[in-house]
């Protein structure tokens, strides 16, 4: 497998645009975290633009986070032109077991055959099927609850699937690791998840192997977090400190053996 050292590497050097569709909570931050990795975020949504949008960035993810029927309009244009081109992408289904409109948008999209799923452990169960304990877009479930949900998902849909939470757990289906670090300040700044699904776009647009694409991302946000949390007081502080932290992440500080198979 690809280290996440090299992994960093080949993002910085590629230094990619990535589409994020994103939600209004995350949009600011996602962006501030792409600028800080070293690649380039666009915020395109709108159905007149998402799909022209996909075909010139190097990669699109898609998050359900502030849903609406004309903005799920745009997610289903964008995976179209995405998959009919080959391109990477990325879905986080937040909340999506919570109300009709997220289940049935996450349920199309999961059509679209997206390379990367990336949720909290109640939102990977609910898509396998499973009852989880999600309080809206905060998870109420351990990620090892999710680990046999995230593998099932993976197999059935062909895609590469990223639990986080406390210990990440990351699958194809066939090939799983954990990746631990982080801190536990992260679920305590809003949209940590949100940034943390472009930021595998990124990746994701610049290392060929999907798997290894989103462990190199989940390693740089669990480096970040950490060294952040060494600085910070509190979630106030932790934000500023965790966005100079995702940008000082080197090949070197990343932590290749904070990966484990599992
Ligand atoms: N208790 C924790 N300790 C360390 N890192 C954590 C913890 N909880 C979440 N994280 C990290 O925070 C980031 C966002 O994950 P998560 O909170 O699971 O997503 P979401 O915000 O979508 O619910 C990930 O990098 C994850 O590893
Ligand atoms: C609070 C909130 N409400 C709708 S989207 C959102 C942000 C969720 O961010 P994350 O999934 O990273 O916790
Ligand atoms: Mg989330």
């Amino acid at each position: 497998m690809t280290a996440p050292s090299q992994s960093l590497a080949s993002m910085r050097e590629a230094a990619p645009l990535v589409q994020c569709i994103t939600n209004y909570v995350a949009m600011n931050f996602a962006a501030n975290t792409l600028l800080a990795a070293g690649a380039a975020p666009a915020m395109v949504h709108d159905v007149e633009e998402a799909g022209e949008f996909a075909a010139i960035a190097g990669a699109l993810t898609i998050n359900i986070g502030t849903l609406s029927p004309r903005w799920v309009a745009g997610m289903i244009e964008a995976s179209s032109v995405a998959a009919k081109t080959g391109k990477p992408w990325v879905l986080d289904p937040v909340a999506c077991f919570a109300t009709g409109l997220r289940r049935e948008a996450t349920s199309r999209l999961m059509q679209k055959s997206p390379t990367i799923v990336r949720g909290n452990a109640s939102e990977i169960l609910a898509i396998g099927g499973q009852d989880s304990s999600g309080k809206g877009v905060d998870a109420g479930d351990s990620v090892t609850a999710a680990e046999a949900a995230a593998r099932d998902v993976a197999q059935r849909a062909g895609s590469v699937v990223a639990v986080t939470g406390e210990v990440d757990f990351v699958t194809d289906g066939s090939r799983a690791v954990r990746i631990s670090g982080g801190s536990p300040l992260m679920p305590k700044v809003t949209a940590s998840g949100c940034a943390l699904t472009c930021l595998v776009g990124a990746y994701a647009a610049a290392v060929e192997d999907p798997f290894d694409a989103t462990v190199g991302a989940l390693a740089h946000f669990a480096a970040a977090g950490a060294e952040a949390a060494k600085v910070a007081q509190g979630p106030g502080s932790f934000l500023p400190a965790f966005l100079d932290a995702v940008a000082a992440v080197t090949p070197e500080t990343i932590g290749d053996d904070r990966v484990q198979a599992a």
